[in-house]
């Protein structure tokens, strides 16, 4: 089995398309974490004594999920990060060649910690209920899958840094080399799309959160996951955090 070389080139636009289906991926597992209480013996290192293994239950399935899907070979993929990068196995399959669309100081950039902070400390009390209903396994596995949305919604900032930077070379090489970080932000920054973003994520909230029903009269529409939490972590968090990546990326741009 030969592989072809991946001639895949990212645009601005192929990059805000990419943003926006990948909304639907967070949103759904803002849907399926809020199945849950808040379940916070995942997090507690006391409840579990796992042989062999010091961290939490969330701990333990994030870093052997890393470690199996890393063999599968998702980080060859420059678009994933992992939360836990140190010791993670070889991939054993074959090497598919992803376009080499990055710079390759693009590979140094992982914030997967902050993320993870953010994430537990402010993102889960906004939107999850507060109780124990002992699905800690089932807690844990939809934490990893959003935060892995999260983190690839981020960091897809790396994408979306070079896009532009390949459309305006000359507008970015200058602020680059002055190491002008708030020039760049300023830059980089399109408050009418984010402005969309932010009304968008609040509307899919609504359609794919509402109860389906066969009955013609809806009685008082309540939502799977908030949506105005859905638009105020994206305004607060995810959209900021994603331009942070953006600046960082232009910053070793010419490295
Ligand atoms: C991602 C982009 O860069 C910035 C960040 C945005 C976002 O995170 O959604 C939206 C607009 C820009 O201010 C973009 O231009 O699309």
């Amino acid at each position: 089995y030969k592989m072809a070389k991946a001639e895949y080139n990212y645009t601005v636009d192929s990059a805000r398309a990419s943003l926006v289906r990948q909304e639907d991926t967070i949103i759904f597992g803002l849907i399926e974490r809020a199945r849950f209480p808040l379940n916070s013996p995942t997090y507690n290192q006391s409840y579990t004594s796992i042989p062999q293994f010091r961290g939490t239950l969330l701990d333990f399935l994030v870093r052997h999920t890393e470690a199996i899907q890393a063999k599968a070979g998702r980080y060859i993929n420059p678009e994933e990060n992992p939360f836990f990068p140190e010791n993670l196995p070889p991939s054993v399959v074959p090497r598919y060649p992803f376009s080499q669309f990055l710079h390759p100081a693009a590979a140094m950039i992982n914030i997967n910690n902050a993320i993870w902070k953010l994430y537990f400390d402010e993102l889960l009390p906004m939107f999850v209920a507060s109780g124990d209903d002992g699905n800690y396994a089932q807690t844990a596995a939809t934490d990893l899958s959003l935060l892995q949305a999260i983190s690839r919604r981020i960091h897809y900032g790396k994408f979306v840094g070079e896009a532009k930077f390949r459309e305006s070379p000359q507008g970015y090489e200058p602020l680059i080399r002055a190491k002008d970080k708030g020039a760049l932000m300023k830059l980089l920054t399109y408050e009418s799309v984010e402005e969309m973003v932010v009304k968008r994520v609040k509307k899919k909230a609504m359609v794919f959160g509402q109860e389906v029903s066969l009955d013609r009269d809806v009685k008082g529409i309540t939502y799977k996951v908030d949506p105005s939490v859905v638009s105020l972590l994206y305004q607060k968090w995810l959209i900021p955090l994603t331009k942070n990546v953006e600046v960082e990326y232009l910053l070793n741009r010419l490295d």
